[in-house]
């Protein structure tokens, strides 16, 4: 039952098309501390509220209907690379080259087996966030999200949508990876949740740094794959400032009519995602179609994001996916945003894949982010929006030379 029903007035997002309707025209943007508080609890529920059924375009072969009982033969075949295997010889690394390359270049997904992360590690941080999620609401709420970030709680992100709200609720916190970090996750948790949530935060915070690790892995094999060797892009990412989000999906009364999380493309660089046990729920849009993705245990997913499609020159393609909920099952996620420093300029390399023509301007991860918070689309062109909201791509004449190596931010002119 809502709690507070008191919905602003619903505007379509300020690009239009998108299907999170803003509030007042532009998330946090234009409504600042004014905005109604409506808390949801997706709780106890025998139907879902109206602001959570979705148009039945984008909830089509969802797992519950009898189309996706046709779809589930459909499962998308995900290639299984070792990453291990990838980082102890130039054998495994030349094979891992070629499959990251194949899916990249297609729909930009793949699953990773041999990351080394400890199982119990991943344990605990499942164990953690269903412990998390089953707190009373008013301690979760603790760590509300603040508008305009993207850190925080927040259920359904009802704080800035009212239409098409995913059935979700979510806690989100930055890691960043520069010397200076030091415990910057486990200082956010017992900050914001208290100290009794220490325990919590170390867990968090090793799982962050794990994944740190796992994602700069993949990048070198993204480089090799590339032809710019193996250092190229995990030089670019060594001083990250990511994003850990953890997911919660409970179980909806209506599962066919609404979505965890809706169709995008994520607009960080790579997303490295755990699921809990045996609960699918991740979809892929592979040839116009959803097709569901049944991880091997213990594997992690991992696809490529609009960022990392921008380092790419459009030669690897950011992935288009969402997440379906089920009716007697509850569903948890944790998914590793890796992100640039904020201020790093965007550019890919002029070695390699790369074509002459410029497909996206140069940017920094914070101008992108930004975007994201206020424009928020859901489709493949999210990147082609950015780069008008920005500006055209710069003429071949009069552009700065691009740099040999990763661009850092004092070697760059200002975007
Ligand atoms: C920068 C970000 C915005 C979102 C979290 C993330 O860190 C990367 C993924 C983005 C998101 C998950 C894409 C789908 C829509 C979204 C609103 C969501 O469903 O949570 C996005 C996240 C956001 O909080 O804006
Ligand atoms: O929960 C999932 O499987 C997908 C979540 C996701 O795509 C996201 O949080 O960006
Ligand atoms: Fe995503």
């Amino acid at each position: 039952m809502v709690e507070s029903t008191k919905l602003v007035a619903m505007v379509e997002s300020a690009e239009g098309g998108g299907w999170l309707a803003t509030k007042g025209g532009e998330t946090d943007g234009g409504m600042g501390g004014a905005n109604e508080s409506v808390v949801f609890d997706l709780w106890r529920q025998t139907k879902i509220p109206a602001p959570f059924v979705w148009p039945r375009a984008d909830v089509l072969l969802s797992s519950s209907s009898a189309a996706a009982a046709a779809a589930r033969e459909e499962e998308l075949d995900v290639p299984a690379v070792d990453l291990g295997a990838a980082l102890r010889g130039a054998d495994g690394m030349r094979l891992a080259a070629v499959q990251v390359a194949a899916a990249c270049a297609s729909h930009g997904f793949f699953q990773v087996i041999g990351h080394g992360v400890d199982p119990a590690l991943a344990r605990a941080a499942l164990d953690g966030a269903a412990g998390f999620f089953r707190l009373p609401l008013a301690t979760k709420q603790r760590a509300r999200r603040a508008p305009g970030t993207v850190t925080g709680y927040t259920t359904a992100h009802a704080d800035r949508f009212v239409a098409n709200l995913p059935w979700k609720e979510t806690l989100s916190f930055s890691h960043r990876h520069d010397a200076g970090a030091g415990s910057n996750v486990a200082d956010y948790i017992a900050s914001t949740l208290g100290n009794e949530f220490k325990p919590l935060g170390d867990v968090y915070q090793a799982y962050c740094e794990a994944m740190e690790e796992v994602s700069l892995a993949i990048m070198a094999v993204l480089g090799e794959s590339l032809g710019l060797g193996s250092a190229y892009y995990r030089e670019f990412f060594a001083d990250s400032s990511s994003i850990m989000r953890c997911n919660y999906y409970p179980a909806c009364p209506e599962p066919e009519r609404t979505l965890g999380t809706g169709p995008h493309c994520d607009p960080s660089a790579l997303t490295v995602l755990l699921q809990d046990g045996d609960v699918d729920g991740l979809q892929v849009l592979v040839g116009g179609s959803w097709r569901p993705v049944r991880p091997k245990p213990g594997a992690l997913v991992v696809n490529i994001g609009d960022t990392f499609m921008a380092l790419t020159n459009g030669r690897y393609k950011s992935c288009m996916h969402r997440a379906v909920v089920h009716r007697e099952r509850e569903r948890r996620s944790l998914a590793f945003f890796l992100s640039p420093r904020e201020d790093r300029v965007v550019r890919p390399p002029v070695a390699g894949a790369c074509v002459e023509r410029r497909l996206y301007p140069d940017f920094t991860w914070a101008d992108l982010m930004s975007f994201t918070q206020r424009h928020y689309r859901a489709d493949t062109r999210t990147l082609d929006a950015f780069a008008r909201w920005l500006r055209p791509p710069a003429c071949s004449s009069g552009a700065p030379p691009p740099p040999s190596s990763p661009p850092t931010a004092t070697q760059q002119t200002t975007v």
